[in-house]
């Protein structure tokens, strides 16, 4: 039987953008398919009855659900090229550490930015750039999170990197001055080939938050 790779996604997902990183990373072939989440597939319900969201993989029928969990088995089943995590048992559980603590951390402060005014706007701003300090201070004077190489942690924060400018406009405020050694790794993830073929216009997605941040921010 041929190998069946389908994503159920949505464009500016930041989640989304993972698997499809991952993917395009480990030169998979993968047919990419939009989820109204407004109106969610019975695909979707089928394939991710916990939590009905996406990203969710299917290999040759089989769901793999949340994003991190997805760019994982990507790695492990595609295991003969770029490898995405390290080989090293201690370096790995230190880069699941640093995802755990991007998507336990910066969520919240993230979300807030565009979807609040006022105070409470300038508190998750305040709390958005000390979690980027901290992940800068990680970062140190390597290209990328993984070393020399673009790697687990890079993929996650790039989901990230991809919502920097739709932040920086909705809050009104430069991450660079703050974070610029964390910026400079920002650009160089953003500009690889993987992540230029997941990603739209960032303007699509500044134009998108601002969409959502005229519902949510009323
Ligand atoms: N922890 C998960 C989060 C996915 C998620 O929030 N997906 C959103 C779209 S992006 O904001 C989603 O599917 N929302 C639909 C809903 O909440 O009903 C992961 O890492 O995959």
């Amino acid at each position: 039987m041929a190998e069946e790779v389908i994503l159920l996604d949505f464009w500016p997902s930041p989640f989304g953008v993972r698997a499809r990183i991952a993917l395009r990373e480990k030169g998979v072939e993968f047919e990419y398919r939009e989820e109204n989440l407004r109106d969610k597939s019975p695909l979707l319900l089928q394939m991710n009855p916990v939590h009905k969201k996406i990203p969710v993989l299917i290999h040759n029928g089989k769901p793999v659900c949340e994003s991190m969990n997805v760019v994982q088995y990507i790695d492990e089943v595609w295991s003969d090229r770029n490898p995405i995590l390290p080989s090293d048992p201690y370096q790995r559980a230190q880069a699941r550490f640093w995802v755990d603590f991007i998507d336990t951390k910066l969520y919240e402060p993230a979300d807030k930015i565009w979807s609040t005014k006022g105070e409470e706007q300038e508190t998750a701003k305040k709390k958005y750039i000390e979690v980027l300090k901290v992940l800068e201070s990680e970062l140190g004077d390597k290209p990328y999170f993984g070393g020399d190489n673009f790697g687990y942690v890079d993929i996650a924060m790039t989901g990230y990197y991809s919502w920097f400018e739709a932040s920086e406009k909705c809050g009104n405020f430069s991450i660079e001055p703050e974070c610029p050694t964390l910026m400079a790794s920002a650009r160089r993830c953003l500009q690889r080939e993987s992540v230029v073929n997941s990603l739209g216009d960032s303007e699509e997605i500044v134009a998108f938050a601002f969409k959502i941040r005229k519902i949510y921010c009323v």
